[in-house]
């Protein structure tokens, strides 16, 4: 399997259980990893015959602007559905981490995968 990946993508988002972590936005860092459609983009050299890397973070940062969460799970899960949907990824794995949330440690979150139903 092929992949496009983005590294540590800092998006500024409002996220949080309790309703005044809401209030404004935070950082959070995202690593995506993305399966290639199954095309030939690595021999036609065209941007049309993949997911343009480019558009993906726009779109996210477009949305994670707009929408608030309260957990990280379901942030994870919006932006899985966005990538498989709207850019055709047969299969997506994303890692969302909320830094500096509690003392003692680097950065928290979760990380998950979903891929194209099965027709
Ligand atoms: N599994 C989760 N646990 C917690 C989350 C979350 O999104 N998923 N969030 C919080 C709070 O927002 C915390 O990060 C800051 O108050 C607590 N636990």
């Amino acid at each position: 399997m092929d992949t496009i990946f983005l590294s540590e993508v800092k998006v500024e988002t409002k996220l949080g259980v309790p309703d005044w972590e809401r209030l404004k936005p935070q950082t959070i860092i995202l690593d995506i990893e993305i399966a290639m459609p199954h095309s030939n983009s690595c021999q036609t050299d065209e941007i049309e015959d993949t997911i343009d890397y480019g558009a993906v973070v726009a779109r996210i940062r477009q949305t994670l602007a707009e929408r608030s969460f309260k957990l990280v799970e379901a942030l994870a899960e919006h932006l899985c559905q966005i990538i498989l949907n709207e850019f055709g990824a047969p299969w997506v794995k994303i890692k969302v981490a909320k830094p500096g949330i509690l003392p003692g440690l680097k950065a928290l979150g979760v990380v998950i995968e979903r891929a194209q139903d099965k027709a």
